[in-house]
């Protein structure tokens, strides 16, 4: 298979679709691999390290759409990208359909086979391609909370540890699943007060085994989360209903009655937010403010730290890549139905429920759209 790799141009996106090292192993299997120039630049691969790994280096993405049977992207295709797939290219890369309509409609006008890391299942429950940028997004948004929360940034004034004799600030995370896991152990790790909030018991049980006394481990209500969102001094946005946009959990009126100068820094902004004021920002100007409290939303946060990024990304990832381009994409996902969730649209056809019922489209079973094309 021919598998294209084109750089990526979302604002301050530095991450790379594959690292020299994935572009050996599919050549080992037998495959082709064509990468546009500079696109592991960022990161420091120059053109001349996937030359010796094996890959055609492409002056364009436009040669890289028009030759590939497969794109391996990391953000979401962009406006000039969605125009240059094609019918039957698969396109493997996040998606975030959910929040996104103008994205959708594209796609399903593309006819690309259009597979979406997020919604990529594994047996114990997790989701094995959101996982790597969670860690590295939930670990991150404390350095950005503890940013927002500085004078400067008009934030309170606080330092999350505090100093001996003068309070810790309290971080409220919301979501204990990997963004918020991550969140609370940095949290945790820099002194501050953390109570964590989720709703899956057995999520709350492990959360607890974790971190003991050092965060409070609280069942998600209405009346918890308002409690503790008033108190806070930063709230971290960490919940995920795979696929769906995000539930607005925080409203408009909390926001109203937080704290002046307190913070929020909304992970889940990818998947529309968590907060009812959230709306995505950019790594140029990530913050900006409502009702005196500091909003913090890119919602291609890893995107910063991109070399750790893409590394953890690629080790994820690569074996995937692997089956799609040795056995197609209907073997593929037809023999693994956890890899088989990923499928978000196909031909025309929106195979993934939730994005499906957001827009008021008609769903496909996946596993019968793959068998009609
Ligand atoms: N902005 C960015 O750059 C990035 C954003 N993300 C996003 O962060 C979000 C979280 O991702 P993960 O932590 O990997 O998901 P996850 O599935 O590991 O965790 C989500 C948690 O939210 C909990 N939850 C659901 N409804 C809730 C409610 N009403 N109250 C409290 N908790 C609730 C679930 O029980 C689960 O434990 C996703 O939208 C993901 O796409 C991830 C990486 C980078
Ligand atoms: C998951 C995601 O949105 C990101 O890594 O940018
Ligand atoms: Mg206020």
């Amino acid at each position: 298979m021919i598998i294209g790799v084109p750089k990526e141009i979302k604002n301050h996106e530095y991450r790379v679709g594959m690292v020299p090292a994935s572009v050996r192993e599919l050549i080992n299997h037998g495959h082709q691999v064509i990468v546009e120039t500079n696109a592991g630049i960022g990161i420091g691969f120059t053109d001349e390290d996937y030359i010796q790994a094996g890959a055609e280096i492409l002056p364009t993405a436009a040669d890289v759409f028009a030759k590939a049977e497969m794109i391996v992207k990391v953000k979401e295709p962009q406006a000039v990208e969605r125009a240059m797939l094609r019918e039957d290219q698969i396109l493997f890369t996040y998606l975030h359909l959910a929040p996104d309509l103008p994205q959708t409609e594209d796609l399903i006008k593309s006819g690309a086979i259009c597979i979406a890391y997020e919604t990529v299942t594994d047996t114990r429950g997790g989701l094995p391609l959101l996982a790597p940028m969670s860690e590295v997004a939930g670990r991150m948004s404390i350095q950005a909370g503890a940013q927002a929360l500085e004078k400067s940034n008009e934030g309170r004034g606080m330092l999350l540890g505090g100093v001996p004799g003068v309070e810790p600030a309290k971080v409220v995370v919301i979501g204990g699943g990997m963004v918020g896991r991550n969140a609370a152990q940095m949290a945790v790790g820099m002194g501050a007060d953390v109570t964590i909030l989720d709703r899956n018991i057995d999520v709350l049980r492990s959360l607890n085994a974790q971190f003991g006394s050092q965060a409070k481990v609280i069942y998600s209500t209405v009346d918890a989360l308002e409690k503790h969102v008033l108190e806070a001094d930063l709230v971290i946005g960490g919940v995920l209903i795979p696929g769906a946009a995000a539930p607005k959990l925080v409203t408009e009126e909390h926001i109203k009655s937080m704290k002046p100068g307190s913070a929020i820094v909304d992970v889940a902004i990818d998947q529309g937010g968590c907060i009812a004021t959230s709306k995505a920002t950019t790594h140029a100007e990530p913050t900006y403010i409502v009702d005196d409290v500091v909003h913090y939303c890119v919602a291609n946060m890893p995107g910063a730290v991109p070399r750790t990024s893409t590394f953890a990304l690629n080790n994820a990832t690569l074996p995937y890549i692997i089956k799609l381009a040795n056995q197609g994409y209907k073997e593929a996902l037809l023999s693994d139905q956890h890899f088989l969730n990923g499928l978000n649209v196909i031909k025309g056809q929106v195979t993934c429920k939730e994005v499906a019922e957001g827009f008021n489209m008609e769903y496909v079973d996946p596993r019968s759209a793959i068998e009609n094309a």
